[in-house]
């Protein structure tokens, strides 16, 4: 099978700074995979090259066949993104915004309206959808952001962080969906830190740290591997091994 992305050899040098150090990953057709790792590791940097953001990079990327570095415009319309808390333009009501983004992606007026207000009604926010966003709280704003990324019914889902400042409900709406588009044969880049969800979702679990990958498997696989929990294997394979007197050396050294 053909991989739908192909990242190979991928650098990323921010001046001095090498944060991604040869990155090579083939992601197939249907996969859902959670790409995890510390702060710092180049997950976002990776996501930001993947949309065609940053095009400052060493290596080659191809997404369906299409050279990242000559055909972005291309790509674009290919991907779905969903951001972690992007700034939002709050002056506007979600309809408003939605419809802005829905004609950068050249949808028509009468699907953007209809997919609008199904996934903001999944999302409960039908009765707020012609507010002004910036009396939003970040949760709503998320869901609008997630709406925004999916509207245009991309191939590939991308995801940053995008539970950030969600309520249980609408986390479980966000597993539903991406399950949902899983059936229905979407790639899913899934960038997290909530180990558990990950676990759940993902089909494959990429793991960085420091700017290379250290881990590429099936949880099952990972799991044989290196340890019982997803959080077990981070810790171990990111060098964090003893959380626990870390935590009390924080809590330690403003009482001293
Ligand atoms: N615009 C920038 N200029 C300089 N350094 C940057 C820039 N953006 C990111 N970095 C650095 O690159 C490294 C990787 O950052 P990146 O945001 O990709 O990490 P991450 O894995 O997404 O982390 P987190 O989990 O904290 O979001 C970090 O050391 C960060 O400080």
């Amino acid at each position: 099978m053909q991989p739908i992305i192909a990242i190979r050899n991928l650098q990323k040098r921010y001046g001095e700074k090498q944060v991604l150090k040869g990155i090579n990953l083939d992601v197939f057709p249907g996969q859902i995979i959670g790409y995890i790792g510390p702060n710092g590791a180049g997950k976002s940097t990776t996501v930001k090259i993947l949309i065609g953001l940053l095009g400052d990079f060493e290596g080659e990327v191809t997404i369906l066949g299409h050279d990242l570095r000559t055909d972005t415009l291309a790509i674009k319309s290919l991907i779905g993104y969903v951001p972690e808390n992007a700034e939002i333009y709050d002056v506007l009501t979600p309809m408003e915004y939605l419809s802005f983004v829905g004609k950068l992606y050249q949808m028509e007026d009468a699907v953007i309206e209809e997919r609008a207000t199904r996934m903001l009604g999944a999302f409960g926010l039908l009765e707020n959808k012609d507010q002004r966003m910036d009396t939003f709280s970040k949760g709503m704003r998320q869901k609008v952001l997630i709406t925004s990324g999916l509207m245009h019914n991309p191939q590939i889902v991308v995801l940053d962080e995008p539970l950030s400042g969600l309520d249980a409900n609408a986390v479980i709406i966000v597993k539903e969906i991406l399950a949902l588009l899983k059936r229905e044969g979407k790639t899913i880049f899934y960038c997290s830190h909530m180990m558990d969800v990950v676990e759940k979702v993902s089909d494959r679990i990429v793991l960085i740290n420091e700017g290379s990958i250290v881990a590429d498997g099936t949880f099952e696989q990972l799991k044989q591997a290196e340890g019982d929990t997803l959080e077990k294997i981070f810790a171990h394979l990111t060098g964090e091994q003893n959380l626990t007197s870390v935590a009390d050396a924080f809590v330690h050294a403003s009482g001293k």
